[in-house]
């Protein structure tokens, strides 16, 4: 039997034994109910903005009661207040949203943050990511996006991230982000979330035998070596001198060296450099961010020769994350493309941690193309 909860105080109640529904309002008579079950929980003090909904249970209720002044226990650290925390490191300040309105939030590309000719794609899915998740119950973690780069972005503007709400389910929750430049959307992400959840378990991907990350070089100690190594001619060495170097923010290790370099294939380990929040939502944007630096590029492997000057542009991006990730811990890539065609090279990858557990596979598209040479003013995208 139904029955009206009157709620008087700035308390958040969660739900241990029942069943109780937030009916939709007039302005939304075709949202369907909401219904909540073991474990959520309702009441003022969970946001900072206050709406007023009727609930009503439907069989009998026991609800723990939290004051509103531990409300904050709800809400983890996290890059949410990335501000307060002065010495995160340099990701978090690359993730950082300040919100503008509901469901609105502005990035930066910071100065200090890799850039290429446009907005680094990684950039964009991370951001994005970031914001989608602030909009999302803090207990639901996103294990699948879907990203589409439509225009390139520009680098010395700020990018508006707009959330549609697609849907809010009791296990799931949909999010639909468009990423705005002078009012164009330039970058589109679809990502879906889910609650902890016991099911059925296999893995049949297994980890390739490559040398630990202690036993290799990082891109800098590579760097290094090419300056530095007598064995290198000094043509060579003066070259890799004069070639600007970005340090990026995650730090790598390949696991084969040049010889390999002309197959449809990487393997390397990487993680964030500094440590991060301990915040799954976080590491789950890094990981995203650090997804597209290294991983179209392989699908140019084969065709590489002296002399080649590409173009190449990410276009589309998956990700499925299979279990929690921690990405200021060593994953290892890897990568294979199983197809360059029509100007677009297609790439598969497989991320595992040291345990050799598979934790994301991830697909993306890339445009491919020989550089033509440009004109002294290139037109603006924007
Ligand atoms: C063992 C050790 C190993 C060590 C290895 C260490 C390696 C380190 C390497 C570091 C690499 C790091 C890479 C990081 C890559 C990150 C990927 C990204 O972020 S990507 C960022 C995320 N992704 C994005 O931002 C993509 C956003 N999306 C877009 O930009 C568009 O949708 C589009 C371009 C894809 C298609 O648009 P649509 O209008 O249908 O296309 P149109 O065909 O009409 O071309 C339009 C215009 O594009 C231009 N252009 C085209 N071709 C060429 C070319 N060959 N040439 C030159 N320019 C070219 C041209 O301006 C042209 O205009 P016009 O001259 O003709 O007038």
């Amino acid at each position: 039997m139904a029955s009206n909860i009157f709620c008087y105080f700035n308390d958040i109640l969660i739900i241990l034994k029942a069943e109780v529904s937030a009916p939709a309002n007039a302005e939304e008579a075709n949202r369907p109910d909401y219904v909540l079950n073991k474990y959520d929980y309702f009441g003022y003090g969970t946001n900072s903005s206050v709406h007023q909904v009727n609930v009503v249970a439907l069989s009998k209720l026991t609800c723990f009661i939290l004051p509103n002044q531990y409300g904050h226990l709800l809400q983890p650290k996290t890059i949410w207040n990335a501000e307060e925390t002065p010495e995160h490191s340099l990701l978090e300040q690359i993730l950082h949203l300040e919100p503008l309105e509901v469901d609105i939030f502005r990035g930066f590309t910071l100065p200090e943050a890799p850039t290429f000719r446009q907005v680094f794609g990684g950039q964009f899915i991370g951001q994005a990511l970031a914001a989608a998740s602030k909009t999302v119950d803090c207990l639901k973690m996103v294990h699948s996006l879907h990203a589409i780069f439509l225009v390139a972005g520009d680098n010395n503007i700020p990018i508006i991230y707009q959330v549609h709400r697609a849907r809010d389910g009791s296990s799931f929750a949909t999010r639909k982000v468009e990423a705005k430049q002078k009012g164009l959307v330039v970058f589109t992400l679809i990502a879906s979330f889910q609650k902890e959840e016991v099911g059925f378990e296999h893995q049949a991907a297994i980890m390739p035998d490559v040398p630990p990350p202690e036993q290799l070089l990082n891109l800098e100690e590579i760097r290094e070596r090419r300056l530095t190594d007598p064995r290198f001619p000094s043509q060579y060495r003066n070259l890799a001198a004069k070639k600007k170097f970005i340090p990026w923010p995650i730090e790598m290790r390949f696991c084969e060296g040049s010889a390999s370099q002309h197959k449809p294939s990487l393997n390397y380990w990487f993680r964030a450099r500094g440590k991060l929040s301990d915040d799954q939502a976080l590491h789950r944007c890094v990981v995203a961010y650090a997804s597209d630096l290294l991983f179209s590029g392989v699908s140019l492997n084969p065709h590489r020769e002296k002399g080649l000057k590409t173009y190449c542009l990410s276009l589309d991006h998956s990700i499925w994350f299979h279990k929690p990730v921690k990405a200021d811990e060593w994953m290892l890539y890897v990568i294979e493309s199983p197809s360059a065609h029509g100007g677009r090279g297609f790439v598969t990858g497989r991320m595992f941690n040291r345990q050799g557990e598979l934790i994301m596979s991830l697909t993306q598209e890339a445009l491919i193309r020989r550089e033509k040479p440009r004109g002294p003013n290139p037109r603006p995208k924007l």
